[in-house]
């Protein structure tokens, strides 16, 4: 379970001033009567999911882990974010595991999908082509390009090595993966991209990269249980979208999320897009940005201390890590760091966490939320999916917008389809 503490946060007005409005907001998404109400499946899925598919994605994942060195997943946003979020945080980012785990379908850049291409050329490579909508033009370009290559390399056999995620029934992808014969899974109707990393979307590839997909939705289930309780006393994912959303009304328009280890990055780009594109709409919303301390103290580190009070900062913590160190004796100690001699280097990122809390909130004056999960396990990603989907559900809501559309992005899409020339 992810602990919240506020005292850091200095907020101006007391949380449980709005237990009467998540209250009616709670039961809107628990009855299905909220804004977006079509696309709240992921509330229930822990429960709901089909256990066959499921049986099938751990048979498949087994299968490409015997026959592949590469494994492409080929997708964009939700369609990739979350499972490389899983993946690197639950693995570590030099985890010597085959297959190695390679993304596609994110870019226009000629540059990155020709050195790709290149890298994968005289590799045994399974392709997971991953998109909800099946037109996402970034994907289906990569696609076609992997889609050549590999009946170049494979001929009939190709077919066998592609495995397409999408749509139950509408879509281009959906209509090629039926006439290729590739095999398929389905991404549900009612679960938005962003929340889809509980979906054969994120769990194929995180069984592919040998983590314990059971254990995920353990951590998901038992979310349901933690984050579940209308009562802002009992709902740590409540208290921080209360928290959230008082930090706005004081007029912090950013929101910094910042951990501590580099394996977390991508949960941190996953977060982005969640939040973003659920909050960011109808001229309001908090601009999710990020961090990964203590490197990024020798850069932003400056403006967070002393620069424009912007921002206020979201710490996840992680309690145990993934391995720890000990800091070696020597006896020279000519680079003078025996004073850490037999510390645990955890234990000195834990106290550059601190120090760095006293600093921004002490002296910087920016409001800091914390947060603590126990360790980096698949259990422990599954359970922080559920306390971020709750949280941003429901302070969205609070501001009046649908968390579940992003019409915004269409537009880039309209002016870059004139420009290509597409019909
Ligand atoms: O899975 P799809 O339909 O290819 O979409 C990928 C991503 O693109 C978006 O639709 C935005 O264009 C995201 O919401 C989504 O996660």
């Amino acid at each position: 379970m992810i602990q919240l503490d506020l005292n850091h946060a200095h907020l101006k007005e007391n949380v449980k001033d709005y237990q009467e409005q998540v209250v009616s907001i709670d039961k809107q998404l628990v009855s299905k009567t909220c804004l977006g109400n079509d696309f709240i499946g992921w509330m229930t899925w822990a429960n709901d999911y089909d256990r066959e598919e499921f049986a099938r994605i751990k048979e498949c994942a087994k299968k490409i882990r015997e026959n592949s060195e590469v494994f492409v997943v080929c997708g964009i946003g939700g369609s990739y974010l979350g499972a490389r979020a899983a993946i690197e945080m639950i693995n570590g980012l030099y985890a010597d595991k085959k297959p190695e785990i390679i993304y596609m379908g994110n870019t226009f850049s000629s540059s990155y999908i020709a050195q790709v291409m290149d890298y994968i050329k005289d590799k045994e490579v399974v392709v997971n082509v991953i998109s909800k909508s099946g037109t996402t033009t970034e994907t289906a370009l990569a696609f076609r390009i992997l889609k050549q290559f590999m009946e170049e390399k494979y001929g009939d056999e190709a077919k066998n090595r592609i495995i397409a995620t999408t749509d139950k029934a509408r879509g281009t992808l959906k209509t090629l993966a039926t006439k290729e014969g590739y095999e398929t899974f389905v991404i549900p109707d009612d679960i938005g991209g962003r929340f889809s990393v509980i979906t054969p979307v994120g769990l194929l590839p995180i069984a592919v990269a040998g983590i314990d997909i059971d254990e995920l939705m353990k951590g998901l289930h038992d979310g349901m249980g933690e984050y579940g309780d209308p009562d802002l006393d009992k709902n740590p994912a409540y208290r921080y979208a209360v928290a959230r959303r008082i930090l706005q009304n004081e007029g912090y328009d950013v929101e910094l999320f910042v951990n501590y280890e580099p394996q977390m990055q991508m949960v941190a780009e996953w977060w982005k897009q969640l939040f973003g594109e659920s909050e960011g709409k109808d001229g309001k919303g908090i601009l999710p940005d990020s961090v990964c301390f203590s490197t990024d103290l020798h850069s932003l580190g400056q403006f967070v201390q002393e620069g424009k009070k912007v921002l206020f900062e979201t710490n996840l913590y992680v309690d145990k890590p993934m391995i720890d160190v000990t800091f070696p004796n020597d006896e020279a100690n000519e680079d003078g760091m025996n004073y850490l001699a037999g510390k645990s280097v955890d234990w000195a990122n834990k106290m550059a966490a601190q120090g760095t809390l006293m600093a921004h909130e002490e002296t910087g004056g920016v409001p800091n939320i914390l947060l603590t999960m126990p360790d980096m396990s698949a259990y422990s990603f599954g359970n922080m999916c559920m306390f971020f989907f709750k949280a941003i559900a429901m302070t969205t809501l609070m501001n009046d917008s649908n968390p579940f559309n992003q019409p915004g992005v269409e537009v880039y899409k309209k002016n870059m389809f004139k420009l290509l020339g597409k019909e």
